[in-house]
């Protein structure tokens, strides 16, 4: 077929294979979020709902993306990790980049609604950049993830110290900032526990570690989209939710509260094994998250409230309430679970974790 005379422009565009047996990582990060979450009246330093959100946009992304063996979100960012010989657009760094910023910007806006409820649509349009990353072997990967996971620590400690010291202490933000300056994390454990009557460790891990994404084992029986939900009638917690919890997925968790999923073994009392959840725990978080936004009167309130009854239940009780034997392995089929654990060192890498870096089979590459 004869070439039209204008096609000699296609040659302008550039090749941007990124190169092979290294791990793709992109990250994307929501722009002028500071301004958004004010508009949007966030509740500080963390919203729950805002938070939610993010969690529901990145789920999105790792069902469209099979490739995608792992996601680490925190504030307003999201990281992917994708298996390293991963040959999604032949590894077209524009084409990969730019499909995980539209899907997470499109899937933020469309899911807005089922958590801020009393908002039909956001007063403007967020915006997400994303950048790709090569990390050439493990090692990087892992440390990638931990600075992310200490980032989510720092800032969290910073945060919540800095509103507890102007909304409860009544201090200007300047007078705050001067307050914190020089303070390390244990002077600051001690200032919220002391001033503040704030246990930090008990605080909702979610806000304090951030949250996983993570591929794993899943009963066989679940209903793929109360795993992952891709419309928003199937939204497990939406108020159009047809996805409920059984009545025992909801009293156990409920108990818990929303981080109590698969708390790290080591913040568990020694001797204490990791609770282990064998209902579809996306299900229960959101309808646990979305029941304790109804029952608010407002964001802080909300907050306030869940922290407390956090802090409380774990006081009172000291053990997970919920204990199940995971189901039978030939029953289960891989699925999307979000998690709020540790992901610095060793233990996740070669515990949950260690399906994401393990060797893969050599491929033959196109000749
Ligand atoms: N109140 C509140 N604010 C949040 C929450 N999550 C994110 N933010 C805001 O989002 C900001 C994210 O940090 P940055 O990405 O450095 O700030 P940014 O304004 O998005 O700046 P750019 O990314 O450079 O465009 C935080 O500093 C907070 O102001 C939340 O749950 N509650
Ligand atoms: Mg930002």
């Amino acid at each position: 077929m004869a070439k039209s005379k204008y096609e000699y422009v296609k040659e302008f565009e550039t090749d941007d294979k990124m190169l092979r047996n290294v791990y793709v990582l992109v990250r994307i990060d929501g722009k002028g979020f500071h301004k958004f979450s004010q508009t949007h009246n966030f509740a500080k330093p963390n919203d729950v709902r805002g938070i939610s959100l993010m969690n529901h946009a990145a789920r999105c992304v790792m069902h469209e993306l099979d490739d995608i063996v792992i996601a680490f979100g925190e504030s307003d960012e999201y990281s992917f990790l994708f298996r390293k010989s991963t040959d999604l657009y032949q590894r077209r760094e524009s084409k990969i980049v730019s499909t995980v910023v539209s899907l997470f910007t499109s899937a933020y806006v469309y899911y807005w609604n089922d958590y801020f409820t009393e908002l039909k649509r956001p007063l403007y349009p967020p915006v997400f950049d994303g950048r790709a990353v090569l990390y050439p072997s493990e090692v990087e990967v892992k440390d990638y993830f931990a600075w992310r996971q200490a980032d989510t620590h720092i800032n969290n400690l910073f945060n919540t110290s800095f509103w507890a010291l102007v909304e409860e202490g009544g201090l200007t933000p300047k007078a705050a900032e001067a307050r914190l300056c020089g303070t390390d994390s244990k002077d600051k454990n001690e200032m919220l526990f002391t001033e503040f009557n704030t246990n930090y460790s008990k605080l909702p891990a979610m806000y304090r570690k951030g949250s996983v994404l993570l591929r794993e084992q899943i009963p066989k029986d679940a209903d793929k989209d109360a795993i992952i939900p891709t419309l928003p009638e199937t939204l497990p917690g939406s108020k159009s939710a047809k996805v409920t919890p059984a009545p025992d997925t909801a009293t156990i968790t409920l108990k818990n509260g929303p981080d109590s999923i698969s708390e790290p073994v080591s913040e568990a009392p020694s001797g204490q094994t990791t609770p282990v959840t064998v209902v579809n725990p996306v299900v229960s978080q959101d309808a646990v998250m979305q029941e304790r936004i109804n029952n608010s009167s407002s964001s802080e309130d909300k907050k306030r409230s869940i922290d407390a009854n956090e802090a409380e239940q774990q006081d009172a009780e000291g053990e997970p309430v919920a204990k199940k034997d995971v189901p039978a392995f030939k029953r289960m089929k891989k699925g999307v679970v979000i998690d709020h654990i540790d992901i610095i060192g060793e233990k996740f890498w070669t515990g949950r974790g260690a399906y994401i870096l393990a060797p893969e089979k050599k491929k033959k590459l196109h000749s």
